[in-house]
């Protein structure tokens, strides 16, 4: 691993932090790199013939992982521009025996953390490749469901695959020969990434595949994001819909060969500043993100329109405001506290931004109710179980539901007392940073293990410190209070 990305999984050392509250926030922000994207391009690039060049890359912990797993099996990866950029020299269409010998007696060890991409991804790409394998990450990967994807590939090759954990979870062990088959059935409710990986393994199979979608796709927009990124690779996709508008199969031909790709900000990371400026009002702008985004995640923007805020998109990037700025534009007519009203909002396809909007939905007007989610349990952590239980310690009401949650605001005296609040994060990266948001309004937060952020934003923390301009205070003693249940 390169030392620079050493050092910023490093680089947040203390235990707990509470964000400094202070007022509106103005300013605009650039986030890292797509973590989907740069792992979408880093499968194509690494089976691709021939040098790819990725610009705009994220380094983060699910990167590295996807990183030091290809090298694994001979995919030259290396930093320039200061790790901002990926040249990757790729292993070319598959050659069994070649991969047979890269993993001759013992499997190929790939450490992948909690990084559900990275095993999703390489468990269907490896068996299309070839080779002896074990995937396995921290325990909670290992509590994350992966029997459907297995369940796809088995069919499709000679040899083996098994997810040895109960429920047909991680790690997963491989013994292939590649894909002798031509056509296979994805059951979709659980994650999409079953059928990225499948529709990306593909052409490393170097074979025209069908595959036909069993029940109802969660997290659509990326199974549209791993199209467009594989035709930039000169992998081919057609996806065909039912009369109800349901996707009923992929097909997929083409090779891949090498690309110049440049990689769009984090969209789940902009959440969280669009977020700040509805929570404590003013303007954030998002820099370098758009409408036309392949990331889903840019529709979360809109849903805080729907509360009220003023949404603009310009050629600059997506720009959410809400009630007063800090230095409001000359003759504006700014009210004096964020507004925001609750709503009734279905979030299947942006389910990353779920805990987000539960923060957020915590300041409106009245109750909002977020649905279509269930597959959010199966995530870093239960992101609906364990996301009632933490915002339930400031005294919300949050009703649990199969598929989701109602958040009810807080009371006017909760919001304006700062007693403690000690906030346990799971170490998931989506709950420190979504919880951040309430100490942008809120006195008394402390947020436990911020350095879990480091899954797909290290420098979360710094750059939230240059958006506020308030410096956050950390600890590494013990959390002063306990938490209120
Ligand atoms: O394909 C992807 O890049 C992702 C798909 C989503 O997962 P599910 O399909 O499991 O919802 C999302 O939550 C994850 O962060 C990234
Ligand atoms: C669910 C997430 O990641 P993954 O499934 O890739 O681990 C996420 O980043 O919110």
């Amino acid at each position: 691993m390169p030392a620079a990305m050493t050092d910023n999984i490093a680089s947040v050392p203390t235990t707990r932090v509470s964000v400094v509250p202070g007022g509106p926030v103005d300013g605009e922000i650039q986030p890292p790199g797509s973590k989907s994207l740069t792992n979408r391009a880093l499968i194509c690039a690494a089976f691709a013939s021939g040098t790819s060049r990725l610009s705009g890359t994220l380094v983060s912990e699910d990167t590295e992982v996807m990183i030091e797993s290809l090298a694994k099996i001979g995919v030259s990866i290396k930093p320039i521009d200061g790790g901002q950029s990926l040249v990757v020299d790729g292993v070319g269409g598959v050659v069994s025996d070649d991969a047979r010998r890269i993993s001759n007696d013992a499997p190929v060890e790939m450490f992948i953390a909690n990084s559900g991409t990275t095993i999703r991804f390489l468990t269907a790409a490896l068996t299309a490749f070839g080779g002896r394998y074990r995937l396995a990450g921290i325990p909670r990967m290992h509590e994350r469901p992966i029997g459907d994807l297995v369940d796809a590939i088995e069919p499709m090759i000679e040899g083996q695959i098994v997810a040895t954990s109960p429920g047909k979870c991680p790690p997963v062990e491989i013994d292939s020969k590649g894909w002798s088959g031509e056509s296979l059935r994805v059951s979709g409710g659980v994650s999409s990434q079953y059928l990225s990986g499948l529709m990306m393994a593909a052409p490393i199979a170097s074979k025209s595949v069908e595959i036909q979608i069993l029940g109802d796709m969660v997290s659509m927009p990326y199974v549209r994001m791993t199209a467009d990124l594989m035709a930039a690779f000169g992998g081919r996709t057609g996806l065909q819909h039912d009369a109800d508008g349901r996707l009923s199969s992929v097909t997929i031909n083409g090779d891949y060969q090498g690309a110049e790709v440049s990689i769009e900000p984090d969209a789940s990371a902009a959440s969280y500043f669009w977020a700040a400026a509805a929570v404590a009002g003013g303007s954030v702008l998002v820099r370098d993100l758009s409408e036309d985004a392949s990331q889903g995640d840019v529709g979360f923007a809109r849903v805080l329109e729907q509360m009220g805020c003023e949404y603009t998109s310009t050629g600059e990037g997506i720009r959410i405001t809400n009630g007063p700025q800090s230095t409001p534009p000359p003759n504006s007519a700014s009210s004096s506290s964020p507004l925001l009203c609750g709503i009734d909002v279905e979030m299947g396809e942006i389910s990353d931004t779920v805990q987000t909007l539960s923060v957020v939905a915590l300041f409106a007007d009245g109750p909002t109710r977020i649905r279509g989610v269930a597959h959010n349990r199966f995530k870093e952590t239960d992101r609906i179980g364990n996301l009632a239980i933490e915002l339930r310690k400031l005294g919300a009401r949050i009703d649990e539901h199969d598929d989701g949650l109602t958040v009810y605001p807080l009371t006017a005296e909760r919001m304006a007392s700062d007693s403690p609040v000690v906030l346990e994060t799971y170490n998931d990266h989506r709950m420190a940073m979504s919880f951040a948001l309430l100490g942008l309004r809120i006195g008394g937060i402390e947020i436990l293990n911020p350095a879990c952020t480091r899954k797909t934003y290290p420098e979360f923390w710094a750059d939230l410190e240059m958006l506020t301009g308030r410096a956050h205070h950390w600890s590494s003693e013990a959390p002063h209070a306990e938490p209120v249940t």
